[in-house]
């Protein structure tokens, strides 16, 4: 589902990602867990086309990212912190515009809303003016459009950021049920009990390198940790790389 071999990207002299490889099935969430800067959103960016490599080759669901930007963009639904929304439409209208541009009949459109309500506890978000929402909100609708097709990879940077603990809680409960064969979910999280609870397998990030890709138990097993922040510890001494975030020089996020 995912096949990502040798991917590195630069910017400018600065090595964000270097040398990443790794692969990942459909049927689970897999996590892509680091510190701030490690090269989660750069890697996620280059998935979504949105950044192209400066080498490397990434596949998702069979197509190229550099070769096929088209038909990536439409099997994957996307999420990340800086989304935003057209002030003076309501989640409905969103939801309705997004599938439609996916495509999708009238019929199938409410259906999916109304699921997507029960699954997301939309409420009264889908009736309200995106520009009137509280944080929470916003990001519900940000989800729920980024599965109004159902896709088959789902991309998630950071998306718990910013959320109150309801909001929160929904949302992990639902990355957990939105599970299916077939489906790839890439979860992106700089929080480790965010990682503990929701992920099948991680890949480890740490100044742009893989330090190692697993299941929860083969991380622990293979660090001699009990949980996945001793385990992220452990993987940084072993690599012999500083414990701070790499920051590209010319460069103020
Ligand atoms: N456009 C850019 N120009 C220069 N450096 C950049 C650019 N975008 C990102 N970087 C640098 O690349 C590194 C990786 O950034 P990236 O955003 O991918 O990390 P991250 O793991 O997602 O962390 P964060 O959660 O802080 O965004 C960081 O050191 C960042 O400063």
């Amino acid at each position: 589902m995912l096949d990502i071999q040798q991917l590195s990207k630069r910017y400018g002299d600065f090595a964000a990602l270097q040398d990443v490889s790794l692969q990942a099935q459909g049927g689970q969430v897999f996590g892509l867990l680091g510190p701030n800067g490690a090269g989660k959103t750069t890697l996620l960016r280059i998935l979504a086309t949105l950044l192209r490599p400066t080498s490397g080759r990434a596949v998702v669901a069979g197509r190229d990212v550099n070769e096929q930007p088209r038909e990536v963009r439409q099997i994957i639904g996307v999420v990340n912190g800086g989304m935003g929304l057209p002030a003076r439409l309501t989640g409905r209208e969103i939801l309705r515009s997004f599938a439609g541009f996916y495509g999708m009949a009238s019929a199938q459109t409410e259906a999916r809303i109304a699921e997507l309500d029960h699954a997301l506890e939309l409420g009264r978000v889908l009736d309200v003016r995106a520009g009137e929402y509280s944080t929470g909100m916003r990001q519900k609708v940000v989800i729920a459009r980024a599965v109004i097709q159902d896709p088959a990879v789902l991309i998630l940077d950071e998306a718990a950021s910013g959320l109150d603990i309801f909001a929160r809680r929904t949302l992990l409960d639902w990355v957990a049920a939105a599970r299916r064969p077939g489906r790839l979910t890439v979860y992106s999280t700089h929080v480790m009990s965010e990682a503990e609870e929701v992920c099948d397998r991680l890949a480890i990030l740490h100044q742009g390198r893989l330090l190692a890709e697993g299941s929860q138990a083969e991380l622990l097993d293979c660090t001699g940790t009990r949980g996945l922040e001793a385990a992220f510890f452990e993987l940084v001494r072993q690599s012999g790389l500083s414990q701070e975030a790499a920051t590209g020089a010319a460069y103020a996020p």
